[in-house]
């Protein structure tokens, strides 16, 4: 039994050795003075995939500005890749590694598709042309339209060029805010595929949907987040299967 309990032991430490990518602990912060998030905790390891999900006004996307240097910092901290990161601005928050899509207004209308790309890589000196090739290989319908004004295209499209333009850096952690919003069915299965794929290729994921069951299904763990403060946290898996969590966030 003694072998048996220190086997697990070990197994369970060599659980915990994933490397922290994101850390953020008892995060105070909103909009000028009006507070929306209290003591608000969140990792993500490297490599992982992670989904908050909440109902409306949770505070979730404001998470995800939040990690990003886009709202008011109250208090705690973020923490990302062993460095403090609160306080700083986007521009700084991009160099260390982190890309943002946001829900809405996620593209240059007036620029084409590879000038969006080109756009996502403008704190290199040189546009990286790998890197362009990569996303044309990552979502193809971009190849095909690299001339076209990002404005005259379909929602899903638009997002495809937001998550192409935020991958330019090669970032270590990906923020997706809504990715599958305002899409069709069969083209919010193609949406979460992409991301998959993006995960596998190492890139770590901090995800908002409201596609709530099909993101739990597909991510590593999830957190819901309700009135701005935690309130479950496990594998999606598990959030999936709690009777509480689905009767209350996940309409049964
Ligand atoms: N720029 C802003 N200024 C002031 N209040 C804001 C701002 N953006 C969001 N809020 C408020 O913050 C609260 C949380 O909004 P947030 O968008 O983070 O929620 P959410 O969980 O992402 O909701 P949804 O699912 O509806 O997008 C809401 O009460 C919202 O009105």
């Amino acid at each position: 039994m003694a072998t048996e309990q220190a086997a697990e032991e070990r197994d369970a430490d060599s659980l915990n050795t994933d490397t922290e990518l994101l850390e953020v602990r008892n995060l105070d912060a909103g909009y000028g003075d009006l507070q929306i998030l209290t003591a608000v905790d969140l990792d993500v390891t490297a490599g992982e995939y992670v989904t908050i999900v909440g109902p409306n006004g949770a505070g979730k996307s404001t998470v995800m500005k939040s990690v990003f240097g886009l709202t008011t910092y109250m208090g705690g901290s973020v923490v990302f890749n062993d460095e403090k990161i609160h306080g700083f601005k986007p521009d700084e928050i991009i160099h260390k590694g982190i890309g943002y899509v946001p829900q809405n207004d996620n593209v240059f209308g007036t620029l084409t598709v590879r000038e969006n790309l080109e756009m996502g890589a403008y704190i290199l000196d040189e546009v990286p042309e790998d890197r362009i090739e990569l996303q044309f290989d990552r979502f193809p319908v971009l190849r095909e339209r690299q001339n076209q004004k990002a404005g005259t295209m379909s929602g899903g499209q638009r997002q495809m060029v937001a998550m192409a333009r935020a991958l330019m850096l090669d970032p270590d952690l990906l923020l997706l805010d809504e990715p599958s919003a305002g899409l069709a069915p069969d083209l919010v299965q193609e949406m979460f595929d992409r991301i998959d794929r993006i995960n596998n290729d190492g890139t770590a994921i901090l995800m908002v949907e409201q596609n709530a069951k099909e993101a739990l299904r597909r991510c590593d763990r999830g957190y819901v987040l309700a009135q701005g403060e935690n309130r479950y946290m496990d594998t999606g898996r598990a959030l999936l299967d709690n009777e509480d969590v689905r009767q209350q966030f996940l309409g049964g």
